[in-house]
Protein backbone atom coordinates (compact mmCIF):
# COMPACT_ATOMS: atom_id res chain seq x y z
CA UNK A 1 0.00 0.00 0.00
CA UNK A 2 1.61 3.34 -0.82
CA UNK A 3 2.39 6.29 1.37
CA UNK A 4 -0.30 8.48 0.17
CA UNK A 5 -3.04 5.36 0.65
CA UNK A 6 -1.79 5.19 4.59
CA UNK A 7 -2.31 8.88 4.78
CA UNK A 8 -5.79 8.80 3.55
CA UNK A 9 -6.86 6.47 5.98
CA UNK A 10 -5.19 8.29 8.71
CA UNK A 11 -6.45 11.53 8.16
CA UNK A 12 -10.38 9.70 8.16
CA UNK A 13 -9.30 7.93 11.26
CA UNK A 14 -9.50 5.06 10.09
CA UNK A 15 -8.08 1.71 9.48
CA UNK A 16 -6.85 1.02 5.93
CA UNK A 17 -9.09 -1.87 4.99
CA UNK A 18 -7.65 -4.44 7.26
CA UNK A 19 -10.49 -7.08 7.73
CA UNK A 20 -12.91 -6.28 9.70
CA UNK A 21 -11.82 -2.72 9.56
CA UNK A 22 -13.51 0.40 7.01
CA UNK A 23 -11.67 1.22 3.45
CA UNK A 24 -9.93 4.27 3.18
CA UNK A 25 -12.41 7.35 2.48
CA UNK A 26 -10.79 9.05 -0.26
CA UNK A 27 -11.87 7.57 -3.55
CA UNK A 28 -8.47 6.56 -5.50
CA UNK A 29 -7.43 4.90 -2.23
CA UNK A 30 -10.66 3.04 -1.72
CA UNK A 31 -10.43 2.35 -5.17
CA UNK A 32 -6.87 0.57 -4.53
CA UNK A 33 -8.16 -1.39 -1.97
CA UNK A 34 -11.02 -2.37 -3.46
CA UNK A 35 -9.66 -4.09 -6.42
CA UNK A 36 -6.58 -5.57 -4.14
CA UNK A 37 -9.50 -7.27 -2.49
CA UNK A 38 -11.06 -8.87 -5.44
CA UNK A 39 -7.55 -9.85 -6.52
CA UNK A 40 -7.10 -12.11 -3.28
CA UNK A 41 -10.76 -13.38 -3.67
CA UNK A 42 -9.64 -14.05 -7.24
CA UNK A 43 -6.06 -15.59 -5.83
CA UNK A 44 -7.74 -17.95 -3.78
CA UNK A 45 -10.66 -18.99 -6.31
CA UNK A 46 -7.33 -20.49 -8.35
CA UNK A 47 -5.65 -21.86 -5.51
CA UNK A 48 -9.24 -23.53 -4.28
CA UNK A 49 -10.48 -24.95 -7.66
CA UNK A 50 -7.08 -25.76 -9.55
CA UNK A 51 -7.04 -25.45 -13.64
CA UNK A 52 -8.24 -28.54 -14.64
CA UNK A 53 -11.75 -27.16 -15.54
CA UNK A 54 -10.68 -23.67 -17.46
CA UNK A 55 -14.63 -22.89 -17.98
CA UNK A 56 -15.53 -23.66 -14.07
CA UNK A 57 -12.26 -21.50 -13.33
CA UNK A 58 -13.19 -18.49 -15.33
CA UNK A 59 -16.76 -18.53 -14.21
CA UNK A 60 -16.05 -18.84 -10.78
CA UNK A 61 -13.57 -16.29 -10.99
CA UNK A 62 -15.92 -13.58 -12.76
CA UNK A 63 -18.24 -14.26 -10.28
CA UNK A 64 -16.19 -14.09 -6.93
CA UNK A 65 -14.87 -11.02 -8.33
CA UNK A 66 -18.42 -9.34 -9.56
CA UNK A 67 -19.87 -10.41 -6.05
CA UNK A 68 -17.27 -8.65 -3.72
CA UNK A 69 -17.40 -5.86 -5.89
CA UNK A 70 -21.03 -4.93 -5.80
CA UNK A 71 -20.97 -5.85 -1.66
CA UNK A 72 -18.46 -3.66 -1.09
CA UNK A 73 -19.32 -0.75 -3.16
CA UNK A 74 -23.05 -1.57 -2.07
CA UNK A 75 -21.76 -1.31 1.65
CA UNK A 76 -19.23 2.23 1.74
CA UNK A 77 -20.47 3.96 -1.32
CA UNK A 78 -24.48 3.32 -1.20
CA UNK A 79 -25.48 5.93 -2.90
CA UNK A 80 -22.80 5.65 -5.94
CA UNK A 81 -24.23 3.99 -9.48
CA UNK A 82 -22.16 0.92 -10.92
CA UNK A 83 -21.60 -0.25 -14.97
CA UNK A 84 -20.14 -4.08 -14.20
CA UNK A 85 -19.41 -6.47 -16.87
CA UNK A 86 -21.88 -8.36 -15.63
CA UNK A 87 -24.29 -5.57 -15.98
CA UNK A 88 -24.06 -6.29 -19.87
CA UNK A 89 -27.72 -8.55 -20.42
CA UNK A 90 -29.44 -5.10 -18.89
CA UNK A 91 -27.84 -2.47 -21.21
CA UNK A 92 -28.59 -4.47 -24.11
CA UNK A 93 -32.39 -5.10 -23.20
CA UNK A 94 -32.66 -1.28 -22.50
CA UNK A 95 -31.16 -0.14 -25.89
CA UNK A 96 -33.35 -2.52 -27.93
CA UNK A 97 -36.21 -1.19 -25.82
CA UNK A 98 -37.65 -4.83 -24.43
CA UNK A 99 -40.79 -4.25 -22.65
CA UNK A 100 -40.29 -3.96 -18.97
CA UNK A 101 -36.63 -3.25 -18.91
CA UNK A 102 -35.88 0.55 -17.30
CA UNK A 103 -33.33 3.58 -18.02
CA UNK A 104 -30.35 2.39 -16.08
CA UNK A 105 -29.57 4.52 -12.75
CA UNK A 106 -25.94 5.47 -13.75
CA UNK A 107 -27.13 7.79 -16.71
CA UNK A 108 -28.63 10.61 -14.30
CA UNK A 109 -26.19 9.69 -11.57
CA UNK A 110 -23.65 11.74 -10.66
CA UNK A 111 -21.05 9.21 -9.50
CA UNK A 112 -20.55 5.93 -11.06
CA UNK A 113 -18.04 3.40 -10.37
CA UNK A 114 -17.11 1.58 -13.85
CA UNK A 115 -15.84 -2.28 -12.89
CA UNK A 116 -14.20 -5.10 -14.41
CA UNK A 117 -14.22 -7.79 -12.12
CA UNK A 118 -11.38 -9.96 -13.73
CA UNK A 119 -10.06 -8.44 -17.19
CA UNK A 120 -7.94 -11.26 -18.95
CA UNK A 121 -10.55 -14.24 -17.80
CA UNK A 122 -8.76 -16.39 -20.24
CA UNK A 123 -4.92 -16.03 -19.00
CA UNK A 124 -6.64 -16.26 -15.01
CA UNK A 125 -7.75 -19.83 -15.78
CA UNK A 126 -4.52 -20.55 -17.44
CA UNK A 127 -1.55 -22.22 -15.05
CA UNK A 128 1.53 -20.09 -14.74
CA UNK A 129 0.17 -16.97 -16.24
CA UNK A 130 0.04 -14.11 -14.36
CA UNK A 131 -1.33 -11.17 -17.10
CA UNK A 132 -5.02 -10.54 -15.58
CA UNK A 133 -6.39 -8.13 -13.21
CA UNK A 134 -8.97 -6.26 -11.66
CA UNK A 135 -9.94 -2.75 -12.54
CA UNK A 136 -12.02 -0.21 -10.37
CA UNK A 137 -12.49 2.84 -11.81
CA UNK A 138 -14.79 5.89 -11.13
CA UNK A 139 -16.38 8.67 -13.46
CA UNK A 140 -17.49 11.81 -12.17
CA UNK A 141 -20.01 13.84 -13.90
CA UNK A 142 -18.06 17.09 -12.82
CA UNK A 143 -14.60 15.65 -13.33
CA UNK A 144 -11.86 17.85 -14.29
CA UNK A 145 -10.41 15.54 -17.40
CA UNK A 146 -12.19 14.58 -20.88
CA UNK A 147 -12.47 11.18 -19.81
CA UNK A 148 -14.06 12.30 -16.54
CA UNK A 149 -12.50 9.31 -14.50
CA UNK A 150 -11.64 10.94 -11.00
CA UNK A 151 -10.18 7.41 -10.03
CA UNK A 152 -8.57 4.33 -10.97
CA UNK A 153 -7.09 0.95 -9.83
CA UNK A 154 -5.70 -1.68 -11.92
CA UNK A 155 -4.66 -4.73 -9.55
CA UNK A 156 -2.45 -7.68 -10.95
CA UNK A 157 -2.19 -9.85 -8.09
CA UNK A 158 -0.50 -12.29 -9.47
CA UNK A 159 2.34 -10.10 -10.27
CA UNK A 160 1.79 -8.57 -6.78
CA UNK A 161 1.24 -5.03 -8.61
CA UNK A 162 -1.51 -2.61 -8.08
CA UNK A 163 -1.30 0.77 -10.09
CA UNK A 164 -3.52 3.61 -8.96
CA UNK A 165 -4.53 7.45 -9.22
CA UNK A 166 -3.74 7.60 -5.53
CA UNK A 167 -0.27 7.43 -6.16
CA UNK A 168 0.65 7.45 -10.06
CA UNK A 169 4.03 6.12 -11.15
CA UNK A 170 6.15 8.55 -12.36
CA UNK A 171 6.32 10.00 -15.97
CA UNK A 172 8.09 9.85 -18.72
CA UNK A 173 8.81 5.80 -18.06
CA UNK A 174 11.86 4.44 -19.56
CA UNK A 175 12.82 6.31 -22.70
CA UNK A 176 12.48 4.47 -26.02
CA UNK A 177 15.61 4.94 -27.01
CA UNK A 178 17.79 3.32 -24.26
CA UNK A 179 15.41 0.56 -23.81
CA UNK A 180 15.06 -1.24 -27.39
CA UNK A 181 17.73 1.21 -29.85
CA UNK A 182 14.52 3.07 -31.29
CA UNK A 183 12.11 0.12 -31.86
CA UNK A 184 8.75 0.72 -30.91
CA UNK A 185 7.36 -2.26 -28.59
CA UNK A 186 3.11 -2.25 -28.99
CA UNK A 187 1.37 -4.19 -26.58
CA UNK A 188 -1.18 -6.70 -28.01
CA UNK A 189 -3.91 -9.06 -27.33
CA UNK A 190 -1.62 -12.63 -27.01
CA UNK A 191 -4.65 -14.75 -28.61
CA UNK A 192 -6.12 -12.53 -30.81
CA UNK A 193 -4.38 -9.28 -31.97
CA UNK A 194 -6.25 -7.23 -34.02
CA UNK A 195 -4.95 -7.60 -38.11
CA UNK A 196 -5.48 -3.33 -38.02
CA UNK A 197 -2.38 -3.86 -35.25
CA UNK A 198 -0.28 -6.22 -37.12
CA UNK A 199 -0.24 -3.91 -40.09
CA UNK A 200 0.60 -0.97 -37.98
CA UNK A 201 3.47 -2.48 -36.71
CA UNK A 202 4.60 -3.58 -40.25
CA UNK A 203 4.41 -0.19 -41.01
CA UNK A 204 6.22 1.10 -38.00
CA UNK A 205 8.68 -1.12 -37.82
CA UNK A 206 7.45 -1.84 -34.18
CA UNK A 207 7.41 -4.83 -32.48
CA UNK A 208 4.35 -6.86 -31.04
CA UNK A 209 4.33 -8.13 -27.35
CA UNK A 210 1.59 -9.99 -26.94
CA UNK A 211 0.27 -10.49 -23.35
CA UNK A 212 -3.14 -11.13 -21.88
CA UNK A 213 -5.57 -8.33 -20.18
CA UNK A 214 -6.07 -4.49 -21.44
CA UNK A 215 -5.21 -2.91 -17.86
CA UNK A 216 -1.77 -5.15 -17.96
CA UNK A 217 -1.13 -4.12 -21.34
CA UNK A 218 -1.25 -0.26 -20.14
CA UNK A 219 0.90 -1.17 -17.11
CA UNK A 220 3.36 -2.11 -19.23
CA UNK A 221 3.10 1.27 -21.06
CA UNK A 222 2.72 3.11 -17.81
CA UNK A 223 6.16 1.00 -16.81
CA UNK A 224 7.82 1.40 -20.13
CA UNK A 225 8.01 -2.30 -20.50
CA UNK A 226 5.54 -1.78 -23.84
CA UNK A 227 5.78 1.86 -25.64
CA UNK A 228 2.23 1.73 -26.56
CA UNK A 229 -1.35 -0.29 -26.42
CA UNK A 230 -3.19 0.29 -29.40
CA UNK A 231 -6.21 -1.39 -30.11
CA UNK A 232 -9.26 -1.82 -32.33
CA UNK A 233 -12.44 -3.99 -33.04
CA UNK A 234 -14.14 -4.59 -30.10
CA UNK A 235 -13.60 -3.54 -26.61
CA UNK A 236 -16.33 -1.83 -23.50
CA UNK A 237 -15.75 0.50 -21.40
CA UNK A 238 -14.70 -1.77 -18.30
CA UNK A 239 -12.05 -2.54 -20.10
CA UNK A 240 -10.41 0.45 -20.18
CA UNK A 241 -11.86 2.76 -18.06
CA UNK A 242 -9.74 2.00 -14.45
CA UNK A 243 -6.28 1.86 -16.49
CA UNK A 244 -7.14 4.74 -18.49
CA UNK A 245 -7.59 6.62 -15.17
CA UNK A 246 -4.35 5.80 -14.24
CA UNK A 247 -2.28 6.24 -17.63
CA UNK A 248 -4.24 9.85 -17.60
CA UNK A 249 -3.10 10.89 -14.09
CA UNK A 250 0.36 9.91 -14.91
CA UNK A 251 0.47 12.12 -17.99
CA UNK A 252 0.36 9.63 -20.85
CA UNK A 253 -2.03 10.07 -23.97
CA UNK A 254 -4.53 7.67 -23.89
CA UNK A 255 -7.22 8.79 -26.79
CA UNK A 256 -9.92 6.67 -29.62
CA UNK A 257 -6.87 5.67 -32.49
CA UNK A 258 -8.35 8.82 -34.64
CA UNK A 259 -7.71 10.94 -31.62
CA UNK A 260 -10.43 11.77 -30.23
CA UNK A 261 -11.13 12.15 -26.28
CA UNK A 262 -12.33 8.71 -24.64
CA UNK A 263 -15.71 9.27 -23.13
CA UNK A 264 -17.37 7.03 -20.22
CA UNK A 265 -20.36 6.25 -19.06
CA UNK A 266 -22.24 6.03 -22.25
CA UNK A 267 -25.65 5.10 -22.67
CA UNK A 268 -23.56 2.49 -24.82
CA UNK A 269 -20.77 1.27 -23.47
CA UNK A 270 -19.14 -0.23 -26.40
CA UNK A 271 -15.57 1.46 -26.72
CA UNK A 272 -14.13 -0.65 -29.38
CA UNK A 273 -10.65 1.13 -29.69
CA UNK A 274 -8.16 3.13 -27.61
CA UNK A 275 -4.49 3.92 -28.11
CA UNK A 276 -2.34 4.70 -25.09
CA UNK A 277 1.42 5.65 -25.23
CA UNK A 278 3.62 8.12 -24.26
CA UNK A 279 2.59 12.05 -25.22
CA UNK A 280 5.89 12.15 -27.37
CA UNK A 281 4.94 9.37 -29.70
CA UNK A 282 1.47 10.06 -29.85
CA UNK A 283 1.76 12.25 -32.78
CA UNK A 284 3.34 9.67 -35.27
CA UNK A 285 1.39 6.45 -33.97
CA UNK A 286 -1.75 8.50 -34.89
CA UNK A 287 -0.33 9.57 -38.02
CA UNK A 288 0.44 5.77 -38.53
CA UNK A 289 -2.27 4.75 -37.12
CA UNK A 290 -4.82 6.86 -39.72
CA UNK A 291 -3.14 5.02 -42.72
CA UNK A 292 -4.65 2.35 -41.51
CA UNK A 293 -7.81 3.18 -41.61
CA UNK A 294 -10.47 3.25 -43.97
CA UNK A 295 -10.45 7.15 -46.15
CA UNK A 296 -13.29 8.90 -44.81
N1 LIG B 1 -12.96 -7.71 -30.31
C1 LIG B 1 -13.29 -7.64 -29.01
N2 LIG B 1 -14.59 -7.52 -28.64
C2 LIG B 1 -14.94 -7.44 -27.33
N3 LIG B 1 -14.06 -7.49 -26.31
C3 LIG B 1 -12.75 -7.61 -26.61
C4 LIG B 1 -12.31 -7.70 -27.97
N4 LIG B 1 -10.96 -7.81 -27.97
C5 LIG B 1 -10.58 -7.81 -26.66
N5 LIG B 1 -11.66 -7.69 -25.84
C6 LIG B 1 -11.65 -7.68 -24.38
O1 LIG B 1 -10.55 -6.92 -23.92
C7 LIG B 1 -9.92 -7.57 -22.81
C8 LIG B 1 -8.46 -7.80 -23.18
O2 LIG B 1 -8.39 -8.72 -24.25
P1 LIG B 1 -7.00 -9.30 -24.76
O3 LIG B 1 -6.33 -9.92 -23.57
O4 LIG B 1 -7.32 -10.28 -25.83
O5 LIG B 1 -6.22 -8.13 -25.26
C9 LIG B 1 -10.68 -8.87 -22.56
O6 LIG B 1 -11.57 -8.60 -21.48
P2 LIG B 1 -12.15 -9.75 -20.48
O7 LIG B 1 -11.05 -10.69 -20.14
O8 LIG B 1 -12.63 -8.92 -19.32
O9 LIG B 1 -13.27 -10.40 -21.22
C10 LIG B 1 -11.41 -9.09 -23.87
O10 LIG B 1 -12.65 -9.77 -23.73
MG1 LIG C 1 -12.13 -6.95 -19.61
Amino acid sequence: MGEQTQMSARVAGQRDGAEGGAPPVIDAAFARWLAERAGQELLRVRAELGFADAKALKVAGDKAAHDLLRAELARWRPADAVLSEEDEHARVAWLESEPGTVRPDRLSASRVWIVDPLDGTREFSEEGRADWAVHVALWTADSANPACLSAGAVAIPAQHRTIATDNPPAYPPMPLESATGGVIRIAASRTRPPAFVTALAEDLGAELVPMGSAGVKIAAVISGEADAYVHAGGQYEWDSAAPVAVALATGLHASRIDGTPLSYNRADPNLPDLVVCRKDLAPRLLAAISRQLPPQ
